[in-house]
């Protein structure tokens, strides 16, 4: 579904991202995993073309994305959350869940009062219900950000990705921040989100999280690929195993 080709990404001197090459297949959760400035996000940035690859291709069911904006990705039919929570605090959180929404909107400014707005509004309403639901924040719809508990605003966040219904959601750490009964709930979410048809890439540092969802790992180090392969595969990997104990060790 998701092929990424030869990317690499730079920042002056510093190669963030050394021709990185991974597929991830329709319906699994995939996880991207590796030690802090491995070049994770940076890679998610990359596909959701908030940076420009130097090199490489991105690919999304057959079509490039390397020359789409950013606003167009989405349109694709890839939503993503953040890793620094990205909520706007002076709008409610039925507001910062419809922001995800507009862009699907593909109206002019004439047709903001027509009878095609109103219905886009109608169906907009309509799955800001369904999702919150989903998510079990339908009574916080009223609430700002910073009335609400951190396990609640990421809930919010994966709200906001969900709503313009996404085939690929792209999650940069949900469970940073979060305590043990919060990350069990993003890790239901998240088991929910695959059962009901959605493809999901994984960027975490809950290794208890990742491989207990995942179908497939890929691991980055020093922005290049070491390995990939299943939980179990991975978990025996002497690569990955002395690349951690070295993070752990520089701690
Ligand atoms: N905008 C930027 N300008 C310069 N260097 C950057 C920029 N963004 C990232 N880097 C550098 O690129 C490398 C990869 O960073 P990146 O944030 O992608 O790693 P990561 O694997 O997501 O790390 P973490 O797990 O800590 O979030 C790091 O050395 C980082 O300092």
């Amino acid at each position: 579904m998701l092929q990424i080709k030869d990317v690499r990404v730079s920042f002056g001197g510093l190669i963030a991202v050394k021709d990185m090459n991974m597929n991830v297949k329709k319906g699994t959760i995939h996880s991207l995993i590796g030690p802090n400035g491995a070049g994770k996000t940076t890679l998610f940035n990359a596909i959701t073309r908030v940076i420009q690859p130097d090199k490489g291709d991105v690919i999304f069911k057959s079509e490039s994305l390397i020359n789409l904006t950013p606003e167009k990705i989405i349109y694709k039919g890839i939503s993503r959350t953040f890793q620094n929570l990205q909520l706007f605090q002076g709008m409610n959180v039925y507001d910062n869940i419809y922001s995800g929404f507009v862009h699907n909107y593909k109206g002019n400014l004439f047709e903001i009062f027509s009878k095609k707005k109103r219905d886009f509004d109608i169906q907009t309403k309509n799955k800001i219900l369904e999702v919150t639901e989903l998510l079990q924040i339908k009574n916080r719809l009223n609430s700002y950000p910073s009335q609400l508990p951190y396990g609640v605003l990421k809930r919010v966040e994966i709200a906001r990705a969900m709503v313009s219904d996404p085939e690929l959601l792209l999650f940069d750490e949900p469970a940073a921040g979060l305590n043990h009964n919060e990350t069990s709930e993003i890790r239901d979410i998240i088991k929910m989100l695959k059962s009901n048809g959605k493809t999901i890439l994984l960027v975490e540092h809950d290794m208890n999280l990742v491989m207990k969802v995942s179908d497939e790992i890929t691991v980055m180090s020093f922005g290049e690929k070491i390995a990939e392969g299943v939980p179990e595969e991975i978990a025996n990997n002497e690569e990955v195993i002395k690349v951690y104990l070295g993070e752990s060790e520089n701690a």
